[in-house]
């Protein structure tokens, strides 16, 4: 790995994950020269100041990304191509584009329209977060051992792929390289989906205490703690995240529903044999994943 693997990097919207690799790059000196941080958000702003997390801290998107070698957008996937389309203008000859969005099919569909010659884009999806958002919730080993799914062009230069992928391995990830539809599809189930399911069960058990009038969800013990961990997630994440993956996602529904319907069914009959094989098959996949070390 050649060092520093960049001399400037711009992060645009220092969340969670801007902020994660912020942290990381201060807690592993000399693999970048020097950190410029932008965003729309004064509070954020300053926040990084604080934390000291920028060499360079600035609301004006298109100084940030100027000098930059890389620019990586951490913004939420419905703002990705906006703000790509406000910056590559502005970008150096040469440099790399890169984001972290969940999604991929729309997202790069809205943004190579504004894509130039001289700039290569390396979109780059850590497999990795929490329920939380914002500069705060960042942490320096968020992508330890998680997986980073790089969703490359054809057009894309091999040398910009290595450099991506060995910024994300210095992150502490590992590197799958797939297909843009490849990731939306795989995301829709891992990620997209138990999202949707969480969001909604806790609707229908607040619409149950409202029906029942008692209390339902005072009840609710690590069962339905540990399942809706993940709706407490950021809105504004999630509603870009459904609306431009919606063609996989309502696919991926549509056979969960199915799967939930022949569960119903074997519940309505007493057939104990598919009942048990069902919960005997989440077991195993579930155990598979600790092995993994995903879980
Ligand atoms: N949270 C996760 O678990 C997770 C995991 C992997 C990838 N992602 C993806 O990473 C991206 C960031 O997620 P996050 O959880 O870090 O979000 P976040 O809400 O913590 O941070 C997003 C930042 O973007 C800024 N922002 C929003 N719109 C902007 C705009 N138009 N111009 C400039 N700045 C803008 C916000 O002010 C905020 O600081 C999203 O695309 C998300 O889909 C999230
Ligand atoms: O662990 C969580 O809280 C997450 O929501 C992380 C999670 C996921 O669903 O696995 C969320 C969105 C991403 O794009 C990648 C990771």
């Amino acid at each position: 790995m050649t060092m520093p693997l960049f001399g400037t990097l711009c992060v645009i919207g220092p969340g969670l994950i801007g902020s994660s690799v912020l942290r990381r790059l201060r807690a592993h000196l000399g693999l970048v020269d020097r950190l410029v941080v932008a965003d729309r958000d004064p509070a954020v702003l300053e926040r990084i100041r604080e934390l000291d997390l920028g060499d360079i801290v600035t609301d004006d998107m298109q100084k940030a990304v100027e000098n930059a070698d890389c620019v990586m957008l951490c913004v939420p996937v419905g703002a990705i191509a906006s703000v790509a389309a406000g910056i590559l203008p502005h970008m150096k000859p040469g440099a790399i584009l890169t984001d972290v969005g969940s999604t991929r099919r729309s997202v790069v569909e809205a943004l190579t329209p504004h894509l130039r010659d001289d700039i290569a884009y390396v979109p780059a999806h850590p497999m990795a977060g929490t329920e939380h958002s914002g500069p705060d919730a960042g942490f320096a080993t968020l992508f330890e051992d998680r997986w980073c799914l790089l969703t490359p062009s054809g057009d894309a230069p091999q040398e910009a792929i290595d450099r991506i992928a060995d910024f994300w391995r210095a992150m502490g990830a590992r590197i799958r390289i797939m297909d843009t539809d490849h990731h939306d599809t795989i995301c829709a189930m891992v990620s997209h989906l138990p999202h949707l399911i969480a969001f909604t069960i806790c609707g229908t058990a607040d619409t149950l205490a409202e029906d029942m009038r008692a209390e339902v969800l005072d009840f609710a013990a690590s069962g339905f703690r540990d399942f809706t961990r993940i709706a407490a997630s950021d809105p504004t994440m999630w509603r870009d995240i459904f609306l431009n993956n919606s063609d996989a996602l309502l696919s991926v529904l549509d056979r969960f529903s199915q799967d939930a319907a022949a569960m119903a069914e074997a519940i309505r009959k007493g057939d104990e044999k598919t009942i048990v094989e069902t919960i005997s098959r989440g077991r195993r996949i579930r155990r598979s994943l600790i092995e993994n070390r995903q879980a």
